[in-house]
């Protein structure tokens, strides 16, 4: 496949790009100029797109089967202007380039702060309302909605998975919140989802699911994306496991 990804010098970008590129053909979009020639690797090639301009999303965003976009703000305390331009209207732009350019599938970061809002005792179902604790909260559920609209009412195929706490180094001494072990997920689980998402035959044009690893105890529930897309998580933050944090 041919896969492009904004954002791709992000914590998430980092972890995937090299992990998609052991198959598939990858465009690794950055932000700035500074952030190009991390990779040297044939089956990635590294541009600039700045995701806050419909244009230059228009004029890169083609060619490719599918879109994986991370570029954004991923901070909870963001100011209703800080997510206004990099994540609401930067999703836009990329949808509506990939609507105009035929691209055949999208997989969307939303996050767990879509409905972090609910008490931290509840398991939160993907078909619970949503519930932002914050305005970062309310940027993803704008961005899952207009997921649903160009995947019902425009032809593409996307995925919206709820990624909570990605990575999170201070498993490693122990530091971590109940809510982030509970909302875990580890590098290998995200690569094994983002594949799964990718190739996984899709019977709606649109899914939210969460994105967390095999906790004992799950702040979101993991039973959708294990039977609608195969996902098979490895990890468990409450037990001792053999994650390499420095990756
Ligand atoms: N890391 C997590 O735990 C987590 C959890 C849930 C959801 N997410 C979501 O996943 C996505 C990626 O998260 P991350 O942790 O990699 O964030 P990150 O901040 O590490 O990466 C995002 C990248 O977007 C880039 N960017 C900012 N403005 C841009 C623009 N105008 N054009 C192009 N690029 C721009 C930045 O340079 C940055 O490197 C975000 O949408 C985030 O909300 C992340
Ligand atoms: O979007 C999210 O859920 C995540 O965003 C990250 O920036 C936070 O550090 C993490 O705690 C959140 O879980």
């Amino acid at each position: 496949m041919k896969i492009l990804i904004t954002g791709s010098e992000g914590a998430v970008g980092r972890c995937i790009t090299p992990y998609l590129a052991k198959e598939h053909s990858v465009i690794a979009t950055v932000y700035k100029e500074e952030f190009l020639n991390k990779y040297n690797n044939e089956n990635i090639k590294e541009l600039i797109l700045d995701v806050e301009s419909l244009e230059n999303c228009i004029n890169t965003i083609k060619d490719v089967d599918a879109v994986i976009h991370l570029a954004g703000i991923p901070y909870p305390d963001s100011s209703f202007d800080d997510v206004l331009n990099k994540n609401m209207i930067a999703t836009y732009n990329i949808l509506e380039a990939c609507h105009i350019n035929k691209i055949k599938r999208v997989i969307y970061p939303s996050s767990a702060y879509a409905v972090e809002g609910y008490p931290i005792d509840k398991q939160v179902e993907t078909t619970d309302n949503v519930r932002p604790k914050n305005f970062y909260g309310v940027s993803k559920c704008f961005g899952e909605a207009i997921c649903s609209y160009y995947g019902y009412e425009l032809g593409l195929e996307i995925i919206a998975l709820r990624i909570a706490a990605f990575n999170k180094v201070e498993i490693a001494n122990k530091k971590l919140s109940v809510r982030d072990l509970s909302a875990y997920l580890s590098k290998r689980d995200l690569c094994h989802l983002i594949d799964r998402c990718l190739v996984s035959k899709m019977d709606k044009p649109f899914y939210i699911l969460n994105a967390i690893s095999d906790n004992t105890y799950k702040r979101l529930s993991l039973e959708n994306t294990k039977s609608i897309i195969g996902y098979k998580p490895v990890d468990n933050a409450f037990v001792e496991c053999d994650i390499d944090l420095k990756q």
